[in-house]
């Protein structure tokens, strides 16, 4: 990939790529590029993901022994993201179908799948020079060959995936908040891998039903070789994981402030209360998504970039760790693809006196997202030592009225 500047922190390999590469510079993963030779007039392979442009190094934190990478690929182009990230798997699963027979991958739903779809980075300058409005134009035709197309469907050995969800709702398979189902529409439909070997939850079962019943499952093909388990973590130990990121530093279905989040028994827990709807949920733990081999993060749009910021700062505050600030692998290599990170607006703001001293106080408040913070905000008992600053609101000689569509009725509190 053609990379523009690079940079290495102490334990970090980080590329800014800004533009696809030409044609005859495109990049094909090692394994892909001997089988493609002869389709492509170009063989030659640049960076490949596992051998990183830059030097990669231990980060801190956790065991002594850990030996964590980290590697920050950062794009200008969607497209160019959604290439490299698609280009990666496709050379980790040559790589473990090479070594153990056997690719176990597991994916997130969301932003992630799309990215997925795409693979070659193959671009193909068109110039056309019409004599439009008095002037000559051109114009650049870019074709990004996807996963699920040729000569990709062919290269990839399929047969030797084994495919996984890191989270799931708990909906049946054709509801239209079924990861399962955009997987399977955008991805699993379009290319050959055994129906036997993807392993979507059992939809008839309740969310704590269907985790216990997806951990058996996973038990069980670690008994059969499928799944390896990790010596270091004593947790199964994955291939790859593709996760992305919710707006609010989500990984899986594992949310800030949540407490499923500290789980650390468990390979896959459950949730009823996600603040995104659907509410139900199963997700895999932090222990499993830690002793992945390689876990890939894909993030773009702008509605993440504070997150992003945070995770991405060399600071990080240990007291009030997102989500995504918590995968950190134990021998593993941790892998962003990220479009530029945007420093979060700085805002000006009233403070807690002032607010707490007007004479009304309207907090309007509605919508799924906002349900678990608004059960904790409206009942009388608060639990004072750990507040949330909606329920800081408190006026002095004011009057504080609710209007909120949860619970159903407008509630309305005098002090
Ligand atoms: O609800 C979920 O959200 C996250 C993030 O989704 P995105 O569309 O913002 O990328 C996803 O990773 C997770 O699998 C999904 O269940």
């Amino acid at each position: 990939m053609s990379t523009c500047a690079i940079s290495a922190a102490a334990s970090t390999s980080l590329s800014f790529v800004n533009r696809c590469p030409s044609f005859l510079a495109c990049r094909v993963p090692a394994p892909l590029s001997r089988s493609l030779a002869w389709k492509l007039s170009s063989s030659s392979p640049s960076h490949s993901p596992l051998a990183p442009v830059s030097a990669m190094a231990s980060s801190g934190g956790g065991s002594d022994t850990a030996s964590r990478k980290k590697k920050i690929n950062i794009f200008d182009a969607e497209e160019d993201l959604a290439a490299s990230v698609a280009e990666y798997t496709a050379e980790l699963s040559a790589k473990f179908a090479a070594e153990r027979g056997a690719f176990t991958v597991v994916l997130s739903g969301g932003s992630l799948v799309k990215a997925l779809r795409f693979l070659d980075c193959l671009k193909i300058k068109i110039f056309l020079v019409p004599w439009v409005a008095g002037s000559w134009k051109f114009l650049i035709l870019r074709f990004h060959r996807k996963l699920t197309e040729p000569p990709y469907l062919e290269a990839v050995d399929w047969s030797k995936w084994h495919v996984f969800w890191v989270d799931e709702r708990v909906v049946p398979k054709d509801h239209a908040d079924s990861n399962y189902k955009l997987t399977l529409d955008e991805l699993l439909s379009k290319v050959p891998i055994p129906t036997e070997q993807v392993y979507a939850i059992n939809d008839a079962l309740s969310a704590e039903g269907a985790s216990n019943d997806y951990e058996a499952r996973l038990k069980q093909l670690v008994k059969d070789g499928v799944i390896e388990m990790s010596p270091v973590t004593g947790f199964p130990k994955f291939d790859l994981m593709l996760m992305g990121m919710g707006p609010d530093g989500h990984v899986a279905s594992l949310f800030p402030g949540h407490p499923v989040i500290n789980e650390n028994k468990r390979w896959v827990t459950f949730v009823k209360d996600s603040p995104k709807p659907p509410p139900e949920r199963i997700t895999f733990t932090f222990p499993v998504i830690n002793s992945s081999a390689y876990v890939a993060l894909v993030v773009t749009g702008a509605g993440k970039a504070t997150a992003l910021h945070k995770a991405l700062s060399k600071q990080h505050d240990t007291s009030d760790l997102l989500p995504v600030e918590m995968v950190s692998l134990h021998d593993g290599e941790l892998t962003w693809f990220t479009d530029k990170p945007k420093p979060p607006p700085e805002r000006i703001t009233f403070t807690f006196p002032v607010i707490n001293s007007s004479a009304y106080v309207a907090l309007v408040v509605t919508g799924a997202g906002k349900a678990t913070a608004l059960h904790k905000a409206l009942p009388k008992q608060h639990d004072t030592s750990d507040l949330l600053p909606v329920e800081m609101v408190s006026l002095h000689d004011g009057e504080l009225t609710w209007f909120t569509d949860k619970p159903a009725v407008s509630m309305s509190s005098s002090i």
